[in-house]
């Protein structure tokens, strides 16, 4: 929960990505606040100036480019013993000019997966997780056949997806084990990420382990993976910051086929919960493709879907 009494100074960043979709970083001037270390350039936002403007100046200041496209991707909270910022992270996939260090700092292009190796200041490893993290989950549908099911995995894999819960809660404890495997390989073939929701043992190779709600209020392990969990209210979400997730499903945002008079929480409150939480957050529940925009207006890293995910690739 954001420490209300603080006055947050608000800076604007971006992970400014580009055509190979690798990501521009500079190292912040030694005499600068967390100076010599990488950072995703931008600067404080000036009284009378929207966020995305303020960026737009920022970028342009440092880094002589002219953004042409840009999304919110998160928010972090973080108080330094100097200082509190508040971290309003965009996403820039279109701009002009070429990129180059105006203020002489040294700039340069990594992947997302070279970032964790890299010595960014503390506030940043959420954003590290947001940028590594893609815009759309799928959570795998019960599998009742084998090979149906991987050549289905596949096709979604080839369509882009690149995050995958994997759950099948019909399997017993060695078939889970034997499938997840396989999954696990074919989705790296892909650079694909798996995380394994529950699994009976530890699995090395998994990229994550992802909790059930009731599973938030155990004490979990933790193997050097990703962390993630279900959550369906601002409650639960507090308890998974409380643990230290990776990052979190919150739902059902909006009605769902499956249970179509149940209470949902709307964009609202979805907005409203993420904003309390320093961690990447998908929204679940009714989405479809068409919602990835929608969820990221909301401070959603994206959407997190069964049925539109499995079958609307
Ligand atoms: N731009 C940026 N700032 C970050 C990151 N991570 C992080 O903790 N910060 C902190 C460091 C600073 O306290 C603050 C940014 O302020 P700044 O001093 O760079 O702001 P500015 O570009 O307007 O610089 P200046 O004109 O005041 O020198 O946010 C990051 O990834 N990018
Ligand atoms: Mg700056």
């Amino acid at each position: 929960m954001p420490n209300t009494a603080v006055e947050y100074l608000h800076v604007v960043a971006a992970v400014i990505r580009g055509n190979d979709g690798r990501i521009l970083l500079a190292q912040r001037p030694t005499h600068q606040h967390q100076g010599g270390k990488w950072e995703f350039p931008g600067g404080k936002v000036e009284s009378g100036e929207t966020p995305l403007q303020g960026l737009s100046r920022e970028l342009h200041e440092e880094l002589g480019i002219n953004v042409q496209q840009a999304h919110p991707l998160i928010k972090v909270r973080y108080v330094y013993p100097e200082r509190a910022v508040l971290l309003d992270v965009w996403e820039v996939i279109a701009f002009s000019g070429v990129a180059h260090g105006r203020e002489g700092q040294l700039v340069a292009w990594y992947t997302a997966e070279q970032l964790p190796t890299l010595e960014f200041p503390p506030a940043n490893y959420p954003i590290i997780t947001a940028a590594r993290l893609p815009e759309r989950c799928l959570i795998t549908p019960e599998p009742h056949n084998t090979a149906e099911f991987l050549h289905q995995l596949e096709q979604r894999l080839h369509a882009g997806i690149r995050l995958v819960v994997f759950r099948a809660k019909s399997l017993a404890a060695d078939d889970y084990v034997a499938l997840a495997r396989e999954v696990i390989a074919l989705a790296h073939e892909f650079e694909a990420k798996v995380v394994l929701n529950s699994p009976p043992i530890p699995i090395a190779e998994a990229d994550g382990l992802h909790l059930t709600s009731s599973q938030l209020w155990h004490t979990p392990r933790r193997a050097g993976q990703w962390l993630s969990a279900s959550c369906h209210d601002g409650r639960e979400l507090q308890r998974a910051a409380e643990i230290g997730v990776d990052f979190a499903l919150l739902s059902p945002v909006l009605p769902t086929l499956s249970h179509p008079g149940a209470a949902h929480l709307g964009w609202a409150a979805f907005a409203a919960a993420v904003e309390d939480v320093n961690f990447p957050v998908y929204a679940l529940g009714g989405m479809e493709n068409s919602h990835v925009a929608t969820a990221r207006l909301n401070g959603g890293q994206g959407i997190a879907a069964i049925r539109s995910v499995w079958d609307g690739v």
